[in-house]
């Protein structure tokens, strides 16, 4: 049992365990869940009651949830004094499996990014996020059913390190003296007010994001693995990404996988046609294919044609802006789920793609669809998919009855507009 100095786990429960690499879930399990700041209160009060319903619904008593609140961010802050209290720590240690509502990140001073510490902490090197459409969301292109990707988005570097200095600071006038005296460095076109930051990309980072996008991909039956960099211009960052990740696939997966950097291989040994035959073959033998897109690119490719991209494997700084960008294609943030996932030690915490939206917080208004959603990855994670296929099901049903949130309905026409909390209760009475 963990010592916990602040705030203490829920009598009845027991924990997820890491068995042999496989998840032990009892039936009571217990799950600390971080309630989140500014509209994170009421899309986690709504999230709550459904999961809570739907494992009643589904296991009929047999199974429950024991929640246990931890803290970080503002609430955390009033009662503690402190942003990321150990406990809140220990707890999603100990406890391999959690669930959090968003936290305020202050833009350009004040604390550092608690959703970011907390992935560093917990080393959750993978941050994957499912995007598809469900019939009846309001979507600004024409065919938002062509997509069904699930970005891999590396999770514990990159530009995200938080390696960086200030403009002005003696510590970034070290850095650019060291860049220009001792490094030969010329190319910083402002050195006097230039802050600088740093970006790290390894190849073991690399190779645990891409053998997780590949596993997934098996697993579940995909056709391709698309490995999204800028290569071309951050040559060994983004660039270097690409060739581990061929690397890693050709080395791992050789059976199981075609890869681009073969297809150029072949193409350059014996001409397009044979590399062509060559892929066509893998194709028809049920092969994995891992492609590879430069990020401007693919970011005018999944509007133009989007049933060409599958599993998405991207860097950290990519990932971020790709996750958005693909959750407007299919309706909006406000339905865009995730998770934040260590596949070796098996911790997780899921959570929504979106922010706080502060303007909204407290007014029982936002969408707790992407908290929902986050919950049916995470029953699934657990191997509660009747809990999971039920939410999902429940949800779909209240989508084509047109009973949504303000962010629907201001793009349909029939809609009744509710609150968070009415949604949830739609979603309840569907199940
Ligand atoms: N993992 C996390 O905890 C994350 C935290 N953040 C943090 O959140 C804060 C706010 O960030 P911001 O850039 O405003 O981004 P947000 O994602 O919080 O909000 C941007 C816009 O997205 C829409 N939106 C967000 N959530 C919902 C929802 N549940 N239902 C419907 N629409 C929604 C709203 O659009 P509209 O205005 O059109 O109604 C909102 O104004 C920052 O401090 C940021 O750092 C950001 C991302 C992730
Ligand atoms: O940590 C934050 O405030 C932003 C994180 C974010 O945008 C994301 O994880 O998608
Ligand atoms: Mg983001």
């Amino acid at each position: 049992m963990p010592q916990f100095k602040q705030f203490n786990p829920p009598a009845q429960g027991e924990p997820i365990r890491l068995v042999d690499g496989k998840l032990n879930v009892p039936d009571h399990p217990i799950i600390p869940f971080i309630e989140g700041d500014g509209t994170g209160p009421d899309i986690w009060r709504a999230s709550q009651r459904v999961f809570d319903a739907a494992v009643e619904k589904v296991y009929g008593g047999r199974r429950k949830i024991a929640w246990y609140e931890v803290y970080a961010g503002e609430k955390a802050f009033n009662l503690f004094q402190e942003w990321l209290p150990e406990d809140t720590l220990t707890a999603l240690t100990e406890y391999i499996v959690s669930i959090k509502g968003p936290l305020t990140t202050p833009v350009g001073g004040g604390i550092r990014s608690l959703n970011v510490a907390l992935r560093q902490e917990l080393d959750l090197y993978v941050c994957q996020r499912p995007v598809r459409y469900f019939q009846g969301v309001p979507s600004p292109v024409k065919h938002p059913e062509l997509v069904d990707m699930v970005i891999f988005r590396e999770n514990s570097e990159d530009i995200y390190a938080g390696v960086e200095w200030a403009e002005g600071t003696p510590e970034v006038k070290k850095v650019i003296e060291f860049l220009q005296k001792e490094m030969g460095v010329k190319k910083i076109r402002f050195p006097e007010t230039s802050g600088i930051g740093i970006k790290p990309v390894s190849r073991e980072g690399t190779e645990r994001l891409v053998r997780a996008a590949i596993e997934y991909a098996l697993r579940h039956k995909r056709k391709s693995v698309t490995l999204v960099h800028k290569g071309n211009i951050m040559k060994f960052t983004e660039g270097a990404f690409k060739n581990w990740g061929y690397e890693l696939a050709e080395r791992e997966y050789a059976d199981k996988t075609f890869t681009w950097a073969q297809y150029d291989r072949i193409k350059a040994e014996r001409g397009q046609e044979a590399a062509d035959a060559a892929q066509k073959e893998a194709v028809a033998a049920g092969k994995l294919i891992i492609k590879d897109v430069i990020a401007d690119a693919f970011l005018q490719q999944v509007l133009t044609r989007p049933a060409e991209y599958d599993v998405i494997a991207t860097m950290n700084l990519n990932g971020d802006y790709i996750s958005d960008a693909l959750a407007a294609q299919v309706g909006g943030i406000g339905i865009a789920p995730g998770a934040n996932i260590n596949y070796v030690t098996g911790h997780a915490v899921f959570e929504a793609t979106h922010g706080t939206a502060p303007k909204y917080a407290g007014l029982d208004k936002v969408n707790p669809g992407s908290v929902i959603l986050s919950g049916v990855m995470m029953f699934e994670y657990m191997g509660w998919q009747e809990a999971a296929d039920a939410i999902t099901r429940a949800l779909e049903r209240t989508i084509a009855d047109k009973v949504v949130t303000y962010d629907f309905a201001r793009l349909m026409e029939g809609a009744k507009e509710v609150k968070t909390s009415e949604f949830a209760d739609a979603i309840i009475a569907n199940l």
